[in-house]
């Protein structure tokens, strides 16, 4: 939420000083807040948008080990994190020696490494559960499992958690203070030091001063057109769309904002919260320039091969913020596959801004694709040119359609071969509806699978022959709704079903796929996958590289990821340590080398 670090973690929670430090050292978030100017005071954005998403990951662990549950389900909390990090949040978090340890952690996770620790391990397959219980390398859950028998923990061995509670393992005995006042030192010293207690108060922006601002520079038309778009629309669904907050500056000029909307506007949106984060957003769209540059336009076939290089770039997030890349050089060749890695908070994901122009703070040098320097483009001319899965994959309000080809640009079939392709066909309709609609994917057998739709229009149709006159008229009046578009074969598919920004029907991973069906119907010659994958299983990620390998080999691919499998058979691997290149090379001879990259690797295998 837009407030301070700590009311994020605390929310509305008494302070507890002593544990609120531990909690920060225990999520490693010691390090962010030192580097940040007000320290746990310094502002985060809406959905962290001011942060990394590691720090953001770790901000959201922070926040639920600060509530002293008895039982704590984590749901995947190391996918965004690096192995060091990892590692230091297993020790001094989820592990008997941190600070959940005398609670019943229940972890989904897509890190195999931290099976051998669990008690535990529950396989979900298609909806069906496997238990496995095994003597875990250190006691987890086990412990607990007794402490808190009466848990409905779907705990099939009882007896199993006692003996394991009756392990010698003297960590399990220790309250959870005499946990926090010995810690177990990570394996990584460096990883978080003690915490800075430095309390300054931040700086906040009221409305009234982001009025004024926004007033002054573009006018009351103006105005009021971008504070309704924005309030609907989030930044990344302009990017992704190809709008831009320039094109209706321009409309704004040719008055099309009709009075009514500047009433309803008014009633419904200035005085409520979310216009100050709208507001920021409008402060953003105003930075990023002009949407088309006139005099230089983007070619149509741009850009022709793919070859990116960075020129003495270094950036800033603020005056008062150290550098979040420092005068970075780098030639990434056409067609080349670069895996960019390292630890949480190095730059990665600043790096991948830059090619897309997303940052409006300091940013010297130069981002060149093809010999052109990106900064001379219009955002609107040149980003639809170029390809992104980001880090948080989005779903925007509206049709599946209109989510993959928010540019009318694809017919129905691109969509389906699309998205079959990525596995992400039958969560939009069964196989079996499909093939009925004649776009099945294969012929394996699918008669067993029930269609429900049709068992219910057979029963609607015994209860029409039943029922008199009377009745009749009355379900024709009901149904006449229900069966108005059943002839449209698109709409029976479900293409056309609408879908929500934080639709839940879709899981994270998922999201991702379908951002890379997107990516896929559009075929850009440069391509930054920023975590791409990082939601998604083992075998699932292993599917989309190799997909991604055969889609998009004459592509240049930029792939930021903390899983190195991922980046394993990439051409070049770039190390980022602290907004620079540490290192750069074939992964093989980076690990030859023995450098920075063999120890990310060797971090990987705990
Ligand atoms: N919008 C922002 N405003 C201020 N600081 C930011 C912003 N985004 C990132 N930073 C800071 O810039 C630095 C680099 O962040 P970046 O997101 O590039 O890291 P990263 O390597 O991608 O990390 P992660 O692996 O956690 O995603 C971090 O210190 C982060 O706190």
């Amino acid at each position: 939420m837009n407030d301070t670090m700590r009311a994020n973690i605390l929310l509305g929670r008494t302070f507890d000083e002593e544990y609120y430090w531990k909690v920060i050292h225990a999520c490693a978030l010691t390090q962010d807040i030192e580097s940040w100017p007000d320290g746990d005071l310094t502002m985060i954005g809406e959905r962290g948008i001011n942060i990394s998403g590691g720090q953001r990951a770790r901000l959201a662990l922070a926040r639920t080990v600060y509530s002293r549950a008895d039982v704590y389900i984590l749901d995947d909390p190391l996918s965004a994190v690096d192995a060091h990090v990892k590692r230091h949040i297993l020790d001094n978090v989820i592990l008997s020696s941190g600070l959940l340890g005398n609670s019943l952690r229940v972890v989904t996770t897509h890190a195999e490494s931290m099976l051998p620790f669990c008690n535990q391990i529950v396989t979900v397959s298609d909806r069906t559960m496997s238990v496995v219980h095994q003597e875990p390398k250190e006691h987890v859950v086990a412990t607990t499992i007794s402490a808190s028998d009466n848990s409905a923990t779907c705990d099939a061995t009882p007896d199993k958690a006692k003996a394991d509670s009756t392990h010698d393992d003297p960590a399990d005995d220790n309250s959870i203070k005499t946990d926090i006042e010995k810690p177990t030192p990570a394996a990584d010293a460096t990883a978080d030091p003690e915490p800075a207690k430095e309390k300054k108060q931040p700086k906040k922006w009221t409305l009234w001063e982001n009025a004024k601002y926004v007033f002054n520079i573009c006018g009351w038309h103006v105005f009021t057109t971008l504070v309704i778009t924005a309030s609907f629309r989030p930044v990344s669904d302009f990017i992704l769309d190809g709008y831009n907050i320039a094109a209706l500056k321009e409309n704004a000029k040719s008055d099309t904002v009709s009075h009514d909307a500047v009433l309803w506007y008014l009633k419904v949106r200035l005085f409520k919260a979310a216009t100050s984060v709208a507001l920021d957003k409008i402060e953003e769209f105003i930075a990023e320039g002009p949407y088309i540059v006139e005099d230089c336009r983007v070619p149509s076939q741009w850009p022709p091969s793919g070859n990116v290089e960075f020129k003495d770039l270094s950036v800033k997030y603020g005056a008062d913020l150290d550098y979040a890349l420092k005068n970075l050089n780098v030639v990434i060749r056409p067609g080349e596959k670069i895996g960019i890695v390292g630890r949480t908070g190095a730059g990665k994901s600043t790096l991948a801004k830059t090619i897309f122009r997303l940052l409006n703070e300091d940013v010297e040098g130069s981002v060149e694709i093809d010999g052109h320097n990106i900064a001379k483009f219009g955002v609107g001319d040149f980003r639809p040119k170029l390809g992104i899965i980001p880090q948080e994959s989005t779903m925007f309000n509206g049709t599946v359609k209109r989510n993959l080809d928010p540019l009318n640009e694809f017919t129905i079939e691109d969509m389906w071969a699309a998205m079959i392709k990525c596995g992400v066909a039958d969560v939009i309709e069964p196989k079996r509806k499909r093939k009925s609609a004649g776009i099945a994917d294969d012929d394996e057998d699918i008669d067993g699978e029930e269609d429900n739709d049709e068992v219910k229009i057979k029963a609607d149709e015994e209860r029409w022959e039943k029922a008199g006159f009377l009745m009749r008229a009355l379900l024709f009046l009901l149904l006449k709704k229900k069966y108005k578009k059943a002839n449209d074969k698109h709409q029976k598919i479900g293409i056309n079903r609408n879908v929500g920004q934080d639709d839940n029907r879709f899981s994270s991973g998922q999201r991702q796929l379908f951002s890379l069906c997107r990516l896929i119907m559009r075929k850009r010659k440069v391509l930054i996958l920023d975590e791409a994958t990082a939601e998604v299983d083992l075998e699932t990620d292993g599917k989309m590289q190799e997909l991604i390998r055969s889609e998009f080999s004459e592509c240049t691919v930029l792939t930021i990821a903390h899983r190195l499998d991922t980046i394993m058979s990439s051409d070049r691997i770039i190390v980022m340590e602290k907004g620079e290149i540490a290192e750069i090379g074939p992964p093989q001879e980076l690990i030859a080398k023995g450098g920075k990259f063999a120890e990310l690797v060797k971090a990987n295998e705990f």
